[in-house]
């Protein structure tokens, strides 16, 4: 299977008041489709990785090469567009724009890449529905329970189709009854696109195609469930 994420000898250094190496060379290729679980302790370079894997956060060296593209040769702008175009991001917090309404949240991926009012309008209703909140698309975050807006960041993150969904500690301010639920959701609506979830839960490595262990900057682990 083709790669569609390659990592080559990545590093970063923080530069702060004493200097932490955060990553040490990691090499990695993900493929198209895979769930791709990111395990390791606290401190141990995790949101690290994620970040610069999705060109938030420029690594101080190596390339990160996504569905053929070198995202670090990019300028700002052009990487802030092509995480626009391939990419979807989920977060511990849900990170919803709370003085718009669910749909609103939703359909905002469409309007930055230009899709017309209508259409993203109806698209990200769609969504919703799938995500079981179409009865609920008018409500602002803060009158949504926890679950409830990780379904609304969940559909906000699949709406445009991306090519990779990147998720930091999706389940980490949910019960778990609650995060189990949103996983499996995240299964399910993933469709083609590729899954990255940084996580400390144990559980949802069991549901992963592939786990991979970072302890202090480099790959401890890398066990492809498929392939055993
Ligand atoms: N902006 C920063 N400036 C300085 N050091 C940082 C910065 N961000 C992270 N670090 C350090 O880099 C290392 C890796 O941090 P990172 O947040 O990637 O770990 P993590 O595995 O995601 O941890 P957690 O599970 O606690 O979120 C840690 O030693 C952390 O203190």
């Amino acid at each position: 299977m083709k790669a569609l994420i390659e990592v080559h000898n990545l590093w970063k250094e923080y530069n702060g008041k004493e200097k932490v190496t955060a990553l040490k060379g990691i090499n990695l290729r993900i493929n198209t489709g895979e769930f791709v679980v990111i395990l390791g302790p606290s401190g141990s370079g995790k949101t690290t990785l994620l970040n610069c894997l999705s060109g938030v956060d420029r690594p101080t060296r190596g390339t990160v090469i996504i569905h053929g593209t070198d995202l670090y040769t990019l300028s700002e702008e052009e990487r802030t567009r092509f995480r626009a175009e391939n990419m979807g991001f989920v977060f511990q917090f849900f990170n919803l724009v709370p003085v718009l309404t669910a749909i609103e949240n939703v359909e905002l991926p469409l309007l930055i890449l230009g899709v017309n009012r209508k259409e993203a309008r109806e698209r990200a209703f769609e969504i919703l529905r799938k995500v079981g909140l179409a009865h609920k698309c008018d409500r602002f975050p803060e009158e949504l329970s926890g679950g409830e807006k990780q379904r609304v960041a969940i559909a906000r993150a699949i709406v445009h189709n991306p090519k990779v969904i990147w998720a930091d500690e999706p389940t980490g301010a949910l019960d778990n009854e609650t995060g189990r639920m949103i996983i499996d959701l995240l299964m399910e609506m993933k469709e083609n696109s590729t899954l990255v979830v940084v996580t400390h839960d144990e559980r949802i490595a069991e549901k992963a195609d592939r786990v991979i262990r970072i302890r202090d900057g480099q790959i401890e682990q890398d066990i492809c469930e498929k392939a055993l």
